[in-house]
């Protein structure tokens, strides 16, 4: 619906239907409020069943002789049926307890209530367990009951088994008779336990292996907590599914002492190739396992309490609805097809003045740029057309067209024309898109739309960090503002922190009324957005500290990546007694890096460099923007450790090529038009416009709704010396007495490897190694990077020198 606001052209016919080619009784099946009336429905139906059932233990017997008749005979009204729910419940109750299992007939309500929870959204356990464990629950106890208490009741009314209870009860006594009867039961009875509850088997190995040691510890005085433990244990011959739970969540903690010096707990090491990972990341997670294993999670489980729910604090947190954003472009812009008739005649004629014949020239208008496809004649030289870039410029007196020869991927050649009359993409009609409500992305972004007319979405999570150049007044702050906002339209605020830095104090203040809601901070900050340059620092230093503690967590859950770590919490695979929590990820975006740069230098860019290292893996993500694209704020090693890149217009080529390593952003239009680079390949993109009421909007929205009592804390970071952070350990007087000269070496050689040094000086490895290290620090060299070289981030000898005066 909402691509048609934006796009003024017809869609392909894919698209289309996809959009809208939905019959409109689909449309009502899926909707949320049909859902939750269905939900309600069955809600309804099990009360009532319910109902009928409980009061058929009182009524049944007076009911009883007046229920011979069928449904039909029901219906039409019987005189005198006492159930509390009628003739109908009175029926039902008879039917499901006495012709059916007895009183395990309310194991048929679990399903519906639980089918019923879910259509209004309220998630509890999963339904294919709703179904199975209610019913085998229910076979056995009907077994049960009917085994052994049907003699007891004979005179009743009531099966307490049912009839199938009954009936199969009378049969296993003529097979096996009473005492293999019992038997048998409790042998299913068990089974069925180790079934349902997870946690049983391993619980009662450490009964009987705990069992001969008890006797031997017997006079050590228990401490009141364990007193208690003891009292666990008790319960646990007394009431088997309670107890279930009980043990199970506290003996791990309990028992753990003493069963810590007994058993060597050989835990799988996690495998640490994991091609979603830095290599840093992959460095850092084998540095950890090396340090020792002492993380003995693999024991817990708490399964049986079913899935953690992340979002139960704030489980009526209701998300931005789509109103709050505005409609744009609201009558249907058509193609002018004057202007691209005129374009096309005008590109044709250009390329046949310099004796280039084209085969087909296609046109596609995106919203504010139109992609004209040519396919020249065979023998045409690509470079030639590329050379003629300004001289369609001029023949289309336009500014901001590009060409794109060859397109990758499909051998045609691109020729990027503005519109005289640019949509604009409105943050809504990204937003309302399928592809991102159906978007699965773990942090997505929807960016905006294309110049093919296809929404432009990133996941955050794989960039994994992003930067964000353009001159002033070219549209960065409203792609911030895109990117935090689609995050607040799909991220619950348990699932998602933001730590936002604004040194101009202007851009994010509008986010410090969610600052309980979404916003990370230090404990001691009193502003929930970062402006001041001495809290950058400490922040980010922080922001290190957390990256530590996650994957020392992440080490004590063998575990590799936040996602996995996470999921194994909500299986309830983790002990919360044991430091372990849910992982929010947490985006920080800095607003106007290069101020901090100018201030603090490396205090800065080096906090930024090894969060941007590490910190993938436990789930924190960075987002930097400024609007200096200069090579002293977006050094060299920024741009080693941020290769997802978005430029918006800049003036100069020289500063496209500092964000993008290539031309390209000095020839966008302004306003929100950006070229996205990840790796090698750009896309044009259109940014989705959000202003500012937009998002005040937005944040009242979420404001005025229940919060957590705080901000998220960020771990406390005390002193300025960076204990452990090797960045700050290495100050110039730490460096080598050869650092400097092969410093010089490697920008010669453009090469920089250990062994080269180790040559060249007549040097051992480890020092060679040690100097590499520190060439590293000091952004000289890049990271490793698997078996091949590390990346030389100085190119010439003077930039060198004015790096070093920068160190001194
Ligand atoms: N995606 C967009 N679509 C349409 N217009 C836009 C878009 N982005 C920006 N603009 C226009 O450009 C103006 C400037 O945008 P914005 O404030 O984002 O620039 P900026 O690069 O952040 O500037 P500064 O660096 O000075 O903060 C906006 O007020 C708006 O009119």
């Amino acid at each position: 619906m909402a691509k048609k606001e934006q796009q003024p052209i017809k869609k392909t016919k894919k698209e289309k239907s996809s959009s809208s080619g939905q019959p409109k009784w689909m449309r009502l099946f899926k909707d949320e409020r049909t859902h939750f009336i269905i939900g309600l429905l069955l809600l309804m139906a099990v009360s009532y069943v319910a109902l009928a059932f409980t009061s058929f233990f009182y009524t049944g017997a007076a009911d009883q002789s007046k229920l011979q008749g069928t449904w039909f005979h029901l219906s039409n009204d019987e005189p005198g049926i006492q159930n509390w729910t009628g003739a109908v419940g009175a029926h039902i109750a008879e039917v499901l307890i006495n012709q059916g299992f007895g009183v395990a007939a309310y194991a048929w309500l679990v399903f519906p209530l639980i089918l019923g929870l879910r259509l209004m959204s309220i998630r509890t356990i999963p339904l294919w367990k709703s179904f199975l464990y209610p019913m085998l629950i229910m076979i056995w106890l009907s077994l049960f009951l009917g085994a052994t208490l049907s003699t007891i009741y004979k005179d009743s009314f009531l099966f307490l088994g049912g009839e199938n209870g009954y009936y199969a009860g009378e049969w296993m006594h003529g097979k096996f008779g009473w005492t293999g009867t019992l038997l048998v039961l409790l042998v299913a009875g068990f089974a069925l336990s180790i079934l349902l509850f997870k946690g049983l088997i391993p619980f009662l190995k450490r009964i009987f292996t705990q069992s001969p040691r008890k006797t031997e510890k017997e006079p050590v005085v228990l401490s009141p907590a364990k007193q208690s433990s003891g009292n666990t244990l008790t319960m646990n011959i007394d009431d088997e599914e309670e107890s279930e739970d009980v043990s199970s969540l506290y003996t791990t903690k309990d028992e753990e002492p003493s069963f810590s010096t007994d058993f060597e707990i050989t835990a799988p090491q996690p495998e640490v190739y994991d091609p979603g990972l830095s290599i840093a990341e992959q460095q850092k997670i084998m540095h950890l396992n090396e340090l020792g294993n002492n993380g003995d999670e693999d024991d817990y489980d708490a399964s049986m309490l079913g899935e953690y729910d992340p979002t139960l604090d704030l489980s009526n947190y209701r998300f931005p609805v789509l109103d709050l954003l505005k409609e744009y472009n609201n009558g249907q812009a058509s193609v002018d097809m004057d202007e691209q008739n005129n374009n096309k005649n005008r590109i044709i004629n250009t390329l046949r003045n310099y004796g280039i014949e084209i085969d087909s020239i296609k046109a596609t208008v995106g919203p504010t740029i139109t992609l004209y496809e040519i396919v020249p004649k065979p023998g045409v030289r690509i470079s030639k057309i590329k050379n003629l870039e300004d001289d369609i410029a001029l023949s289309l007196a336009a500014l901001g067209i590009r060409i794109i020869a060859p397109i990758p991927g499909k051998g045609t050649i691109g020729i990027e024309v503005p519109n005289r009359d640019p949509q604009i993409v409105s943050m809504r009609s990204v937003i309302s898109s399928k592809k991102f409500q159906d978007s699965k992305f773990d942090l997505p972004v929807a960016f905006g739309s294309t110049i093919t007319n296809e929404i432009f979405m990133l996941d955050l999570c794989k960039m994994p960090h992003l930067l964000v150049a353009g001159a002033t007044g070219q549209g960065k702050s409203v792609g911030l503002n895109a990117i935090i906002t689609s995050l607040l339209y799909k991220k619950h605020p348990s699932t998602l922190k933001f730590v936002l830095v604004d040194p101009k104090k202007v851009e994010f203040n509008i986010y410090s009324d969610i600052e309980k809601h979404y916003l990370a901070k230090l404990p001691d900050g009193e502003e929930s957005i970062i402006t001041d340059v001495s809290k950058v620092v400490q922040t980010l230093q922080s922001l290190t500290i957390e990256m530590d503690n996650r994957y020392d967590l992440l080490k004590k859950a063998h575990v590799r990546n936040i996602k996995e770590y996470n999921s194994k919490f909500i299986s309830r695979h983790l002990n919360p007694e044991k430091g372990h929590r849910f992982l929010p990820y947490i985006v920080v975006i800095i607003d106007e890096f290069g101020d901090l740069i100018m201030q603090a230098g490396k205090e800065v860019e080096m906090p930024i460099a090894r969060i941007a290292q590490l910190a993938r893996a436990v789930g924190i993500h960075m987002v930097i923007a400024t609007q200096r694209p200069s090579t002293n704020i977006i050094t060299g090693v920024i741009k080693a450790n941020f290769p997802a890149r978005v430029a918006f217009r800049v003036m100069a080529m020289v500063d496209s090529r500092t964000i993008l390593d290539t031309p390209g952003a000095n020839q966008l239009i302004g306003r929100g038009d950006m070229l996205f680079s990840q790796g090698g390949d750009l896309i044009r993109v259109q940014c989705a416009f959000v202003d500012t009421p937009e998002v005040e909007k937005i944040v009242k929205y979420i404001a005025q709704q229940t919060s957590f009592p705080t901000a998220y804390y960020l771990p406390e970071y005390v002193g300025g010396d960076g204990e452990g952070n090797e960045f700050s350990d290495m100050d110039m007087s730490k460096r080598d007495p050869l650092f400097e000269e092969a410093a010089r070496l490697i920008i010669l050689n453009q090469q920089g490897s250990t062994s080269l040094i180790q040559r060249k000086f007549s040097i051992g490895y480890n020092r060679a190694g040690r100097i590499v290290d520190q060439l590293e620090a000091f952004g000289i060299l890049g990271p490793p990077d698997g078996s091949k070289p590390r990346q030389v981030l100085v190119t010439d000898e003077y930039e060198l020198e004015k790096r070093l005066k920068s160190f001194l």
